[in-house]
Protein backbone atom coordinates (compact mmCIF):
# COMPACT_ATOMS: atom_id res chain seq x y z
CA UNK A 1 0.00 0.00 0.00
CA UNK A 2 1.34 3.43 -0.76
CA UNK A 3 0.34 6.92 0.70
CA UNK A 4 1.31 9.85 -1.80
CA UNK A 5 0.36 9.00 -5.03
CA UNK A 6 0.76 11.79 -7.44
CA UNK A 7 2.29 14.95 -5.93
CA UNK A 8 4.54 14.97 -2.83
CA UNK A 9 3.14 16.10 0.28
CA UNK A 10 4.69 17.99 3.28
CA UNK A 11 4.09 15.36 5.82
CA UNK A 12 3.51 18.41 8.11
CA UNK A 13 1.03 19.71 5.93
CA UNK A 14 -1.09 15.87 6.01
CA UNK A 15 -1.06 15.49 9.54
CA UNK A 16 -2.42 19.08 9.81
CA UNK A 17 -4.96 18.21 7.66
CA UNK A 18 -5.84 15.17 9.89
CA UNK A 19 -4.43 12.36 7.63
CA UNK A 20 -2.00 10.87 10.30
CA UNK A 21 -4.49 7.85 10.62
CA UNK A 22 -4.02 4.65 12.20
CA UNK A 23 -2.38 3.55 8.59
CA UNK A 24 0.84 6.29 8.91
CA UNK A 25 1.13 4.83 12.40
CA UNK A 26 1.98 1.58 11.63
CA UNK A 27 3.51 2.88 8.50
CA UNK A 28 6.83 1.33 7.25
CA UNK A 29 10.21 3.67 5.29
CA UNK A 30 9.19 2.18 2.28
CA UNK A 31 5.23 2.67 2.30
CA UNK A 32 5.84 6.06 3.40
CA UNK A 33 8.89 6.56 0.34
CA UNK A 34 6.85 4.53 -2.08
CA UNK A 35 9.58 2.91 -2.87
CA UNK A 36 7.54 -0.05 -4.33
CA UNK A 37 6.77 2.29 -7.37
CA UNK A 38 10.19 4.10 -7.10
CA UNK A 39 12.26 0.84 -7.10
CA UNK A 40 10.30 -0.37 -9.88
CA UNK A 41 10.64 2.22 -12.11
CA UNK A 42 14.21 1.06 -13.94
CA UNK A 43 12.87 -0.26 -17.54
CA UNK A 44 15.81 -1.26 -19.40
CA UNK A 45 14.96 -1.62 -23.53
CA UNK A 46 18.14 -3.88 -23.94
CA UNK A 47 19.62 -6.21 -21.89
CA UNK A 48 23.16 -4.13 -21.45
CA UNK A 49 24.64 -3.54 -18.15
CA UNK A 50 25.60 -0.19 -18.50
CA UNK A 51 21.85 0.90 -19.65
CA UNK A 52 20.71 0.78 -15.82
CA UNK A 53 23.64 3.82 -14.80
CA UNK A 54 21.75 5.86 -17.77
CA UNK A 55 18.15 5.27 -16.30
CA UNK A 56 19.31 5.79 -12.56
CA UNK A 57 21.56 9.33 -13.74
CA UNK A 58 18.54 10.72 -15.49
CA UNK A 59 15.73 9.70 -13.01
CA UNK A 60 18.15 10.99 -9.90
CA UNK A 61 18.02 14.11 -12.35
CA UNK A 62 14.52 14.52 -12.53
CA UNK A 63 13.80 14.02 -8.54
CA UNK A 64 16.31 17.24 -8.26
CA UNK A 65 14.88 18.95 -10.98
CA UNK A 66 11.36 18.46 -8.97
CA UNK A 67 12.97 20.00 -6.05
CA UNK A 68 14.63 22.79 -7.63
CA UNK A 69 11.11 23.80 -9.15
CA UNK A 70 9.54 23.54 -5.68
CA UNK A 71 12.04 25.70 -3.91
CA UNK A 72 11.47 28.21 -7.38
CA UNK A 73 8.26 28.38 -6.50
CA UNK A 74 8.17 28.84 -2.98
CA UNK A 75 11.03 31.67 -3.81
CA UNK A 76 9.04 33.77 -6.32
CA UNK A 77 5.92 33.62 -4.01
CA UNK A 78 8.49 34.98 -1.15
CA UNK A 79 9.76 38.11 -3.28
CA UNK A 80 6.09 38.84 -4.65
CA UNK A 81 5.24 38.68 -0.83
CA UNK A 82 8.31 40.92 0.26
CA UNK A 83 9.75 37.88 2.29
CA UNK A 84 13.22 38.48 1.11
CA UNK A 85 14.81 36.13 3.76
CA UNK A 86 12.35 33.40 3.28
CA UNK A 87 13.48 33.50 -0.60
CA UNK A 88 17.07 33.38 0.30
CA UNK A 89 16.51 30.54 2.07
CA UNK A 90 14.93 28.91 -0.74
CA UNK A 91 17.21 29.87 -3.96
CA UNK A 92 20.13 28.94 -1.81
CA UNK A 93 19.10 24.94 -1.22
CA UNK A 94 18.59 25.63 -4.86
CA UNK A 95 22.22 26.32 -5.51
CA UNK A 96 23.23 23.12 -3.65
CA UNK A 97 21.03 20.66 -5.58
CA UNK A 98 22.53 22.32 -8.44
CA UNK A 99 26.10 21.63 -7.21
CA UNK A 100 24.73 18.34 -6.41
CA UNK A 101 23.16 17.34 -9.68
CA UNK A 102 26.44 18.75 -11.42
CA UNK A 103 28.42 15.52 -9.97
CA UNK A 104 26.58 12.80 -11.45
CA UNK A 105 28.41 13.68 -14.51
CA UNK A 106 31.32 12.24 -12.87
CA UNK A 107 29.81 9.63 -13.07
CA UNK A 108 28.08 8.85 -16.43
CA UNK A 109 31.52 9.98 -17.48
CA UNK A 110 32.66 6.40 -16.39
CA UNK A 111 30.62 5.00 -19.73
CA UNK A 112 32.39 4.11 -22.57
CA UNK A 113 31.51 5.51 -26.27
CA UNK A 114 31.57 1.70 -27.05
CA UNK A 115 29.19 0.73 -24.43
CA UNK A 116 26.81 3.52 -24.89
CA UNK A 117 27.08 2.90 -28.60
CA UNK A 118 25.70 -0.57 -27.73
CA UNK A 119 22.36 0.39 -26.06
CA UNK A 120 22.03 3.71 -27.57
CA UNK A 121 19.75 2.20 -30.53
CA UNK A 122 16.98 1.53 -28.07
CA UNK A 123 16.63 4.69 -27.04
CA UNK A 124 14.61 5.54 -30.15
CA UNK A 125 13.96 9.20 -30.76
CA UNK A 126 13.80 10.30 -27.23
CA UNK A 127 15.63 12.84 -26.11
CA UNK A 128 16.57 15.31 -22.63
CA UNK A 129 15.41 17.72 -25.29
CA UNK A 130 11.92 16.75 -24.11
CA UNK A 131 12.31 17.20 -20.50
CA UNK A 132 9.87 18.92 -19.87
CA UNK A 133 11.16 19.85 -15.95
CA UNK A 134 13.95 21.04 -17.61
CA UNK A 135 11.20 23.46 -19.68
CA UNK A 136 9.76 24.51 -16.20
CA UNK A 137 13.28 24.97 -15.13
CA UNK A 138 13.54 27.56 -18.04
CA UNK A 139 10.60 29.38 -17.60
CA UNK A 140 10.03 29.80 -14.13
CA UNK A 141 14.20 31.14 -13.98
CA UNK A 142 12.95 33.53 -17.05
CA UNK A 143 14.48 31.97 -20.12
CA UNK A 144 10.85 31.78 -22.40
CA UNK A 145 10.71 30.25 -25.85
CA UNK A 146 7.61 29.50 -27.45
CA UNK A 147 8.52 27.00 -29.62
CA UNK A 148 9.27 24.39 -27.10
CA UNK A 149 5.66 24.14 -25.91
CA UNK A 150 5.41 22.56 -29.12
CA UNK A 151 6.75 20.00 -28.58
CA UNK A 152 4.13 19.20 -25.39
CA UNK A 153 1.42 19.49 -28.13
CA UNK A 154 0.15 15.96 -28.00
CA UNK A 155 0.14 15.63 -24.13
CA UNK A 156 -2.83 18.72 -22.84
CA UNK A 157 -1.93 17.68 -19.07
CA UNK A 158 1.98 18.61 -19.38
CA UNK A 159 0.83 21.44 -22.49
CA UNK A 160 -1.20 23.36 -20.11
CA UNK A 161 1.03 23.53 -16.72
CA UNK A 162 3.98 24.83 -19.54
CA UNK A 163 1.54 27.19 -20.74
CA UNK A 164 1.12 28.77 -17.23
CA UNK A 165 4.70 28.77 -16.59
CA UNK A 166 5.19 30.10 -19.69
CA UNK A 167 2.59 33.11 -19.09
CA UNK A 168 3.44 34.07 -15.34
CA UNK A 169 6.24 36.08 -14.02
CA UNK A 170 9.20 34.64 -13.64
CA UNK A 171 11.84 34.81 -10.69
CA UNK A 172 13.60 37.18 -12.51
CA UNK A 173 10.42 39.42 -13.48
CA UNK A 174 9.49 39.41 -9.27
CA UNK A 175 13.40 40.03 -8.74
CA UNK A 176 12.59 43.52 -10.90
CA UNK A 177 9.67 44.47 -9.25
CA UNK A 178 11.08 44.26 -5.68
CA UNK A 179 13.82 46.61 -7.15
CA UNK A 180 10.89 48.98 -8.24
CA UNK A 181 9.59 48.26 -4.47
CA UNK A 182 12.11 49.45 -3.15
CA UNK A 183 11.92 52.54 -4.72
CA UNK A 184 14.78 52.32 -7.61
CA UNK A 185 13.73 53.57 -10.86
CA UNK A 186 12.64 51.23 -13.45
CA UNK A 187 11.07 51.59 -16.89
CA UNK A 188 7.36 50.93 -15.91
CA UNK A 189 6.71 49.00 -19.28
CA UNK A 190 8.77 46.06 -17.56
CA UNK A 191 6.45 45.88 -14.70
CA UNK A 192 3.34 44.59 -16.02
CA UNK A 193 4.72 43.23 -19.39
CA UNK A 194 3.53 40.10 -21.31
CA UNK A 195 5.86 37.86 -19.32
CA UNK A 196 5.32 35.06 -22.00
CA UNK A 197 8.06 37.58 -24.33
CA UNK A 198 11.09 37.06 -23.94
CA UNK A 199 13.23 38.71 -21.20
CA UNK A 200 15.54 41.53 -22.98
CA UNK A 201 18.33 43.65 -21.34
CA UNK A 202 16.92 46.55 -20.12
CA UNK A 203 19.18 49.86 -19.58
CA UNK A 204 16.90 50.61 -16.29
CA UNK A 205 17.27 47.29 -14.59
CA UNK A 206 20.87 47.83 -14.89
CA UNK A 207 21.10 51.22 -13.73
CA UNK A 208 18.91 49.84 -10.60
CA UNK A 209 21.29 47.29 -9.79
CA UNK A 210 24.37 48.97 -10.60
CA UNK A 211 23.01 51.21 -7.86
CA UNK A 212 22.76 48.15 -5.20
CA UNK A 213 26.05 46.60 -6.05
CA UNK A 214 27.55 50.39 -5.43
CA UNK A 215 25.80 50.61 -2.02
CA UNK A 216 25.51 47.64 -0.83
CA UNK A 217 25.15 48.59 2.78
CA UNK A 218 22.34 50.46 1.79
CA UNK A 219 20.47 47.75 -0.36
CA UNK A 220 22.06 44.50 1.44
CA UNK A 221 18.74 42.47 0.40
CA UNK A 222 18.79 43.16 -2.93
CA UNK A 223 22.36 42.82 -3.11
CA UNK A 224 21.55 39.81 -1.29
CA UNK A 225 18.95 38.60 -3.70
CA UNK A 226 21.13 39.63 -6.68
CA UNK A 227 23.74 37.42 -5.82
CA UNK A 228 21.65 34.13 -4.99
CA UNK A 229 20.78 34.92 -8.80
CA UNK A 230 24.28 34.53 -10.33
CA UNK A 231 24.80 31.63 -8.57
CA UNK A 232 21.57 30.24 -9.74
CA UNK A 233 22.61 31.19 -13.53
CA UNK A 234 26.39 30.02 -12.48
CA UNK A 235 25.74 26.84 -11.67
CA UNK A 236 23.33 26.46 -14.49
CA UNK A 237 25.87 26.86 -17.17
CA UNK A 238 27.98 24.52 -15.65
CA UNK A 239 25.65 22.14 -15.46
CA UNK A 240 25.29 23.29 -19.60
CA UNK A 241 28.70 23.12 -19.78
CA UNK A 242 29.44 19.80 -18.60
CA UNK A 243 26.97 18.37 -20.14
CA UNK A 244 28.39 19.08 -23.65
CA UNK A 245 31.46 18.27 -22.70
CA UNK A 246 30.40 14.49 -21.40
CA UNK A 247 28.49 14.33 -24.49
CA UNK A 248 30.81 15.14 -26.38
CA UNK A 249 33.36 12.39 -24.33
CA UNK A 250 30.91 9.78 -25.06
CA UNK A 251 29.39 10.63 -28.66
CA UNK A 252 31.78 13.23 -30.01
CA UNK A 253 30.02 14.76 -32.73
CA UNK A 254 27.05 12.44 -33.88
CA UNK A 255 23.62 14.09 -34.26
CA UNK A 256 21.51 13.81 -31.63
CA UNK A 257 18.29 11.39 -31.09
CA UNK A 258 16.16 14.47 -30.44
CA UNK A 259 17.29 15.50 -34.28
CA UNK A 260 19.89 18.38 -33.34
CA UNK A 261 23.16 18.85 -34.07
CA UNK A 262 24.00 17.51 -30.85
CA UNK A 263 26.92 19.18 -29.19
CA UNK A 264 27.35 21.72 -31.80
CA UNK A 265 23.83 22.36 -30.79
CA UNK A 266 24.29 22.03 -26.84
CA UNK A 267 27.85 24.78 -27.33
CA UNK A 268 24.91 27.30 -28.76
CA UNK A 269 22.56 27.29 -25.84
CA UNK A 270 25.76 27.84 -23.61
CA UNK A 271 25.14 31.75 -25.38
CA UNK A 272 21.33 31.48 -23.60
CA UNK A 273 21.75 33.97 -20.63
CA UNK A 274 19.00 34.47 -17.75
CA UNK A 275 20.19 37.56 -15.76
CA UNK A 276 21.71 39.81 -18.39
CA UNK A 277 22.06 42.70 -16.19
CA UNK A 278 23.20 41.25 -12.99
CA UNK A 279 26.50 39.78 -15.13
CA UNK A 280 26.81 42.99 -17.36
CA UNK A 281 26.79 45.65 -14.54
CA UNK A 282 30.07 44.17 -13.41
CA UNK A 283 32.32 45.70 -16.28
CA UNK A 284 31.03 49.03 -15.45
CA UNK A 285 32.07 48.90 -11.55
C1 LIG B 1 25.20 9.68 -22.53
C2 LIG B 1 24.55 10.67 -21.97
C3 LIG B 1 23.92 11.80 -22.74
C4 LIG B 1 24.01 12.10 -24.07
C5 LIG B 1 24.79 11.39 -25.16
C6 LIG B 1 23.17 13.27 -24.28
C7 LIG B 1 23.01 13.90 -25.48
C8 LIG B 1 22.21 14.99 -25.71
C9 LIG B 1 22.05 15.65 -26.99
C10 LIG B 1 22.76 15.24 -28.27
C11 LIG B 1 21.15 16.65 -26.83
C12 LIG B 1 20.63 17.60 -27.91
C13 LIG B 1 19.24 17.21 -28.30
C14 LIG B 1 19.22 16.01 -29.22
O1 LIG B 1 19.35 16.16 -30.43
O2 LIG B 1 19.03 14.88 -28.69
C15 LIG B 1 20.74 16.64 -25.43
C16 LIG B 1 19.86 17.52 -24.86
C17 LIG B 1 19.51 17.51 -23.54
N1 LIG B 1 19.89 16.60 -22.58
FE1 LIG B 1 21.27 15.17 -22.82
N2 LIG B 1 22.62 13.65 -23.09
C18 LIG B 1 23.04 12.77 -22.12
C19 LIG B 1 22.69 12.79 -20.78
C20 LIG B 1 21.79 13.66 -20.19
C21 LIG B 1 21.42 13.65 -18.82
C22 LIG B 1 21.98 12.73 -17.72
C23 LIG B 1 20.51 14.63 -18.65
C24 LIG B 1 19.84 14.95 -17.34
C25 LIG B 1 18.55 15.05 -17.22
C26 LIG B 1 20.30 15.26 -19.94
C27 LIG B 1 19.43 16.28 -20.19
C28 LIG B 1 19.31 16.95 -21.40
C29 LIG B 1 18.50 18.14 -21.59
C30 LIG B 1 17.67 18.86 -20.54
C31 LIG B 1 18.63 18.51 -22.94
C32 LIG B 1 18.02 19.73 -23.63
C33 LIG B 1 19.03 20.88 -23.60
C34 LIG B 1 18.55 22.13 -24.28
O3 LIG B 1 17.76 22.06 -25.24
O4 LIG B 1 18.98 23.21 -23.87
N3 LIG B 1 21.10 14.65 -20.85
N4 LIG B 1 21.42 15.63 -24.78
N1 LIG C 1 20.21 12.64 -27.02
C1 LIG C 1 21.01 11.46 -26.69
C2 LIG C 1 20.10 10.41 -26.07
C3 LIG C 1 19.91 10.75 -24.68
O1 LIG C 1 20.82 11.22 -24.07
C4 LIG C 1 18.68 10.46 -23.99
C5 LIG C 1 17.79 9.51 -24.49
C6 LIG C 1 16.66 9.17 -23.79
C7 LIG C 1 16.40 9.78 -22.58
C8 LIG C 1 17.28 10.73 -22.08
C9 LIG C 1 18.42 11.07 -22.79
N2 LIG C 1 19.26 12.00 -22.26
C10 LIG C 1 19.61 13.22 -22.55
O2 LIG C 1 19.61 13.83 -23.60
C11 LIG C 1 21.78 10.95 -27.87
O3 LIG C 1 21.75 11.58 -28.92
O4 LIG C 1 22.44 9.93 -27.73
Amino acid sequence: MSINKGQFQDPTTASEKGIHTDFAKSMTYGEYLNLDELLSAQNCLSDHHDEMLFIVIHQVSELWMKLILHETNSAIKAIQDGQLATSFKRLARVSKIQSQIIQAWDVLSTLTPAEYMEFRDSLGQASGFQSYQYRMIEFTLGYKTSHVLKIYEKDPVLHSTLTKAFHAPSLYDVAIQSLSKSGLEINSDLLDRDFSEPYEADESVKQAWLTVYRDVDQYWDLYQLGEKLVDIEDWLQQWRFRHMKTVERIIGFKVGTGGSSGVTYLKKVLDQRFFPELWDLRTEI
